[in-house]
């Protein structure tokens, strides 16, 4: 059984697996070149603005989100590969998975839940993480905070009902120089 941290249980549970990776498998370089990034555009008061995070969006089913419809590009080799270990590791199957990728600590999430309707509501969301480390945020609905730092090669697993009681956001760590990759495998509906 791998180390395994529970951050909470109230309300939807969140599961932390540090070194499910190894360094060794060169996962970071392999995802950097191999998926089709798109830099990421927000939509504030009719007008689309640029942000420094890119992401794409990979597997059988289409995904609309935030405004934007994300049209599924078919899996990778290098994707299948890690989507078979964390189906391992959750007991869960994933039908598309959302890859972010943040080139240094000034590249942000904000506060958001993953909610949308194209998700099987309380299905586990599993959140793998390459590169640099880090900080994850959760505020539940009545103030509660936790936080955990995701490490290269780590697995985080959200489930149950969590999406309707906490947001989530990766914040800006101006310190830190260094990209990130970040994949999140989802439950289609
Ligand atoms: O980069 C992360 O750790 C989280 C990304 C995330 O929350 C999302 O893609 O919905
Ligand atoms: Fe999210």
């Amino acid at each position: 059984m791998e180390a395994k941290l529970q951050l909470t249980n109230r309300n939807g549970s969140v599961i932390y697996f540090p070194g499910i990776f190894a360094p060794s498998q060169d996962y970071f370089n392999r995802l950097k070149t191999a998926c089709c990034w798109q830099t990421e555009k927000v939509q504030v008061f009719g007008k689309w603005h640029k942000l420094r995070r890119q992401t794409a969006w990979y597997g059988t089913a289409d995904y609309r989100y935030s405004g934007q419809l994300k049209t599924a590009q078919p899996w990778l080799s290098v994707l299948l590969e890690i989507k078979a270990q964390v189906e391992e590791l959750t007991n869960e199957s994933y039908q598309g998975v959302l890859l972010n990728y943040y080139p240094d600590g000034l590249t942000a999430i904000g506060w958001h839940a993953d909610d949308e309707r194209d998700l099987v509501p309380n299905a586990a969301i599993a959140s793998v993480s390459f590169g640099a480390t880090r900080r994850f945020d959760l505020r539940h609905f009545d103030g509660e905070q936790l936080s955990v730092n995701l490490e290269d090669g780590s697995v985080l697993i959200m489930a149950g009902e969590l999406q309707q009681y906490w947001k989530h956001q990766v914040p800006v760590q101006r310190k830190i120089k260094e990209p990130r990759i970040n994949l999140t495998f989802r439950v289609m509906t």
